[in-house]
């Protein structure tokens, strides 16, 4: 009974890894599903998808490993956050699509609640924006377009959750509507510094109390498995966002210590301890992870294009043909020659929120070429994570003195001495990148004793490569600040969002 078995649902994939008690990897199985894109803006996964791709995984995983439910002590789970699915309590099926976080469709509601001059006192209660990105307006979108829905859930027919009360209900056989305090920041429905769900922002975005979630721990035992799911019983006793999951595998357990993740965006989470601290710098506050009696805040910046502007790179310029490519191409020139490149194509988010900024290449010359562009490319996914770091210092957050990085691109060496040169402060890369996956086995094996405490978990962490500061400061300066230049340049483009 020494394995834990954690589920990490993705936006664009399920995964699932068998661990031991050593923290070790038995096993790794991943599915992708399809993504829908049903009009301009809009984002949708079928949470049906979703379930079976999570559960194939899980079922994959533990026959990899050589082994039955019954040897497990735990399951953990962690999961793409924000993304809205509403569901009927009788039959189980989600009544919609669910609205992915990445998805717009809200911008106009989120506009005029902003023009009734909301968003400082909201951003005061939930630590968030008043941003689509978030589910409150897409939970209200839902009751107020899928025919009958206002009315099923007022009388308690309808349950809404994020992703892991999608897979807790259905990997409880319909016994468990939970989630966690952590995920429940994510909502705008939650006071952030009571934890609770806040009546007032219930009433404002017109939710009905009887459609939530019972707020539970992230880590601690909160039901099990129906036998039939897995195979046998199984505790249920982790439970996290995927990017506070994953600051929790990088045994980011004190105030100070930060990650930053590397795969399509960028998500970089410092933990603040036990109070929210409340950003004037336009980052998130939000719940990092509770349990035993304790909790951690975390301040959080999100950047919407790092690995995919790689991706751009790839699929749309053919500059290179495998994302891997960049780094030998970026490592072709000695700088940017001048170029900068501003990834705003799908506006700016933290700390500058920018719908309507829009993708920019600067300083071309004659003298420019595909390694000038891809070391600027580079350059960009770095900048845009040392603009956060900024807006973290000028919160009065504790000084970031090193940085735990992991996700896709974070196996690119020269991004990471990039970074490291950008920040002035080392970067550390574990030899475990499956930080979300190794985080929900924490919570859930923390969660039923497997491990004694976090002091036991840091020891776990391993690691791979440290990424030493090598520029003078004369140098950052200069290149921090003529992209700050070009991003004012990118700003306010578009014409419409
Ligand atoms: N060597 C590399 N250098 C830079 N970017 C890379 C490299 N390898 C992968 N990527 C980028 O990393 C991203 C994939 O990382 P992953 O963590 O799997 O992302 P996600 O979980 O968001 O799908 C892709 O956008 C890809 O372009
Ligand atoms: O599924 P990921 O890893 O892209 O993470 C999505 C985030 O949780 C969105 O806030």
């Amino acid at each position: 009974m020494s394995y834990v078995l954690a589920l990490d649902q993705g936006t664009t994939s399920s995964r699932a890894m068998v661990f031991d008690a050593d923290g070790r990897v038995r096993s790794v199985a991943r599915r992708d599903f399809p993504q829908h894109f049903p009009r301009p803006g809009w984002v949708e996964h079928d949470p049906a998808d979703i379930l079976r791709s999570q559960l194939e995984c899980a079922r994959a995983a533990l026959a990899d490993a050589g082994l039955r439910a019954g040897q497990l002590a735990a399951v953990g789970i962690a999961n793409q956050r924000e993304t809205t699915v509403l569901w009927e309590r009788a039959s189980g099926r989600a009544v919609a699509p669910a609205i992915v976080w990445q998805d717009r469709r809200t911008a106009a509601d989120c506009e005029r609640l902003r023009s009734q001059g909301w968003s400082a006192a909201l951003r005061e209660r939930t630590g968030l924006e008043l941003d689509p990105y978030f589910s409150a307006t897409k939970l209200a979108w839902l009751l107020d377009h899928v025919p009958g829905a206002r009315e099923r859930a007022e009388a308690g027919e309808l349950a809404f959750g994020t992703v892991d009360s999608w897979l807790l209900w259905h990997l409880s056989g319909g016994q468990l509507h939970l989630t966690d305090r952590g995920n429940a920041s994510r909502t705008l429905l939650l006071d952030v510094h009571a934890r609770e769900w806040d009546a007032d922002l219930l009433a404002r975005f017109r939710i009905p109390a009887a459609v939530l979630p019972r707020l539970v721990d992230s880590l601690g035992v909160c039901g099990e498995t129906a036998p039939e799911v897995l195979g046998a019983a199984v505790p249920i006793a982790g439970i996290a966002g995927d990017q506070q999951a994953a600051t929790f595998g990088q045994a980011c357990f004190a105030p100070g210590m930060a990650k930053n993740t590397y795969g399509t965006g960028c998500f970089l989470l410092m933990n603040t301890g036990e109070a929210p601290v409340a950003s004037h710098n336009r980052l998130l506050s939000t719940v990092g992870w509770t349990g035993g009696g304790r909790h951690a805040y975390a301040l959080e910046g999100s950047v919407f294009m790092a690995g995919a502007v790689v991706q751009w790179l790839r699929d749309s310029l053919g500059l290179i043909r495998n994302a891997n490519d960049i780094e030998a191409l970026a490592a072709s020139v000695e700088d940017s020659a001048g170029v900068v490149f501003v990834p705003a194509f799908t506006g700016l988010g933290a700390p500058h929120w920018d719908a309507r900024a829009r993708g920019t290449l600067l300083g071309l010359t004659r003298g420019a070429g595909p390694g000038h562009i891809a070391r600027a490319a580079l350059e960009a996914i770095a900048l845009q994570t040392v603009d956060l770091v900024a807006a973290m210092r000028r919160d009065g957050a504790q000084s970031l003195t090193e940085l735990r990085v992991d996700g896709g691109a974070a196996a690119n060496d020269l991004l990471m001495q990039l970074q490291a040169d950008l920040l002035g402060v080392p970067v550390l890369r574990p030899r475990m990148l499956e930080t979300t996956a190794l985080g929900a086995a924490w919570l859930a094996g923390l969660g039923v004793g497997l491990w004694r405490d976090t002091d036991a978990l840091a020891t776990q962490w391993r690691l791979d490569r440290r990424f030493e500061p090598s520029w003078s400061d004369d140098r950052r300066a200069a290149v921090i600040a003529r992209w700050a230049r070009a991003v004012e340049r990118a700003k306010d483009w578009a014409e419409e969002e």
